[in-house]
């Protein structure tokens, strides 16, 4: 039976994050996505202007619970949201969702928190205490925070390894319902200028936290979390209940996603830069996703090797 994910994220006509970024690796690898666009811009932001709107909150639990729920009776097996900037929208979609889940305890709802990044907020301040309710109330079956999300969500500043593994303490003691996180993305000044540090755990399994330093390629990527949530999605439902692993399953992930960031980069220095003549760029506004669909074939690589704290 092909699997079936309602994915609630951002839209961009032009380029690729959020459901953009979502969708084709989730159907390349087998899954029928239901893609609810929470915005629908011409572009991401940091590609300095960017025209579109946001869907009104009413609209999205409307298109949910009376189009997708009780008119076509669709039934899901996985649940992803991301980018979800209107916090009244957040509410609405957080209780629908909640609701959903707790109707089918098989629905798995991977969460990614989207708040902020490198020490910002850039959604408004009243979602914070929005995702708070949500993680609290039981239906989040995985989170996937970035450092500052999870900073902002356990009030730890992570600063280095102890702080990271105390932020992952607190956070499943502050969400003692949410069953597995990975936070992703960490770098301090007191961290080794080389590498980013993910960290995944399990909370039914007591000292599974496992640690990946990751080599930092030196350019800003825009989309890397919405595909890193959806391929996570993909890779940890796929295995057999009996024999979860998150880290494998984290491990597994961020390979896949840093050979396709190096596609991006290669594509991007083979064209742009040969052509322009350009300097090696700060950012790549966009993932080479289609160039990259051979990768997503997956091999099971497993490039890190877990620490443990
Ligand atoms: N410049 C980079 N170099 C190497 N890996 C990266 C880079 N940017 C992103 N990644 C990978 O993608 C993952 C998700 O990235 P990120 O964009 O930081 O998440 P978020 O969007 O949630 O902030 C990171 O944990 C890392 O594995
Ligand atoms: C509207 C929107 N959605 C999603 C993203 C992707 O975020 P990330 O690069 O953290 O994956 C961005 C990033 O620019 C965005 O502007």
């Amino acid at each position: 039976m092909t699997k079936k994910v309602l994915s609630i994220q951002s839209h961009v006509v032009h380029g690729y994050v959020g459901n953009k970024a979502a969708t084709f690796p989730l159907q390349y690898r087998g899954w029928d996505v239901d893609a609810l666009n929470t915005v629908q811009y011409s572009n991401h932001p940091g590609y300095g202007h960017f025209d579109g709107f946001r869907s009104r909150a009413q609209d999205l639990r409307e298109i949910i619970e009376k189009g997708l729920l009780e008119g076509l009776q669709q039934k899901y097996d996985a649940l992803l949201t991301g980018y979800l900037p209107d916090p009244e929208a957040l509410r609405e979609i957080g209780d629908v969702l909640a609701t959903l889940c707790e109707s089918d305890s098989e629905i798995k709802w991977i969460l990614d928190p989207v708040l902020g990044d490198n020490g910002r907020l850039y959604v408004s301040p009243d979602a914070v205490p929005a995702y708070k309710e949500i993680l609290l109330r039981g239906t989040v079956y995985l989170a996937t925070p970035n450092q500052f999300e999870m900073e902002t969500l356990t009030g730890v500043q992570i600063t280095d390894l102890a702080t990271l593994k105390l932020s992952i303490t607190r956070f499943h003691e502050l969400y003692p319902k949410v069953p597995n996180v990975l936070v992703t993305s960490v770098m301090s000044s007191t961290l080794d200028q080389d590498t980013m540090i993910c960290a995944c755990s399990e909370l039914s399994k007591p000292d599974s936290a496992r640690y990946f330093s990751v080599p930092k390629i030196d350019v800003h990527f825009s989309g890397s979390g919405d595909l890193c949530s959806a391929l996570l999605l993909d890779i940890f439902l796929r295995q057999p209940s009996e024999a979860l692993d998150l880290a494998r399953a984290a491990n597994e992930v961020l390979s896949l996603v840093d050979n396709i960031l190096k596609r991006t980069l290669q594509l991007h220095l083979d064209t742009q830069q040969k052509a322009l003549g350009q300097d090696r760029p700060r950012k790549i506004n966009d993932l080479r996703l289609i160039e990259s669909r051979d990768l997503l074939d997956g091999s099971g690589e497993l490039k890190y090797t877990p620490m443990v704290l």
